[in-house]
């Protein structure tokens, strides 16, 4: 076990982390037992029936069946989501315990199911886009009975970094840029598409639109800069 995580931690999603925090984490496995963790982009209680019936759309084309984990054929992959974004370099790994061990990842900081955000990704390699069916809860009202500018922001920057972060290893966001074309009613289901634009050097481009379930309504329209870097510079 302890060799497979050693291995796992070495790359992040084929990229290789630096040697300083890869010793840290290597050192720190000596201490700290592997646990299994939630993945908080399960369905839930919670959720809509459009929210369920989307997610069962692309789930069926997923690449595995993510109860099985037994391969199947479909070009989606559906993304896990924990509460820090340390665990996805691990693979899930409690190693986040390490580094400012009450930080939770914003989107997934409340624990009141249906109250902030609901949403599960997938991610599609060949095509390198990714969508997202986001359903906002209450606690994100901006303006009376519709989704705050901040969280439909803060959605489309979880969204396009994890595109980013699946295709160009470790990024930080360095522009963020939106165009919000129509208001977003609270509760409802809308999804998230994000599409990879190109790649310069350390820059990922990434181009952002967020639509009702049939397409048929643009709600918010942006495009991404993020910028690789080493994950060990979040450090010191
Ligand atoms: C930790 C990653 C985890 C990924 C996980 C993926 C898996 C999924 C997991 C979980 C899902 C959750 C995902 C959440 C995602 C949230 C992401 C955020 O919100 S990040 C917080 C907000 N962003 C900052 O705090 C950055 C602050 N800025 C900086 O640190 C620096 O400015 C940085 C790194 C962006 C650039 O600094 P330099 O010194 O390393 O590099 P220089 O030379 O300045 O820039 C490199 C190139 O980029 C251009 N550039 C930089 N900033 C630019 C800008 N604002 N506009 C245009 N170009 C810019 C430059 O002109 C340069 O381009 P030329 O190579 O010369 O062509």
């Amino acid at each position: 076990m302890l060799a497979h995580i050693a291995r796992r931690i070495g790359h992040f999603h084929g990229h290789q982390i630096s040697s300083a925090i890869l010793r840290r984490m290597r050192a720190s496995l000596k201490t700290i037992n592997p646990i299994s963790l939630q993945d908080f982009s399960q369905p839930n209680p919670s959720w809509s029936p459009e929210m369920r019936k989307f997610y069962d759309h692309y789930n069926a084309q997923c690449d595995t069946d993510t109860e099985t984990y037994e391969n199947k054929t479909g070009p989606w992959r559906k993304l896990p989501s924990y509460n820090r974004s340390i665990k996805h370099a691990t693979g899930g790994i409690y190693i986040s315990k390490l580094i400012q061990a009450k930080a939770r990842l914003f989107t997934r900081s409340v624990n009141e199911q249906g109250a902030t955000f609901e949403y599960v990704a997938f991610f599609n390699k060949e095509e390198k886009i990714c969508i997202c069916l986001f359903q906002p809860g209450h606690l994100l009202e901006g303006a009376p009975g519709h989704v705050h500018g901040g969280a439909i922001a803060t959605m489309i920057d979880t969204v396009t970094g994890t595109l980013a972060g699946y295709l160009s290893g470790p990024s930080v966001t360095a522009n963020l840029n939106i165009n919000y074309r129509s208001p977003v009613p609270l509760g409802s289901v809308v999804i998230i598409h994000c599409a990879l634009d190109r790649i310069e050097g350390r820059k990922t481009f990434i181009t952002c639109k967020v639509t009702s379930t049939d397409e048929s309504k643009v709600y918010t329209e942006a495009t991404v800069l993020f910028v690789s870097i080493k994950l060990g510079s979040l450090f010191g």
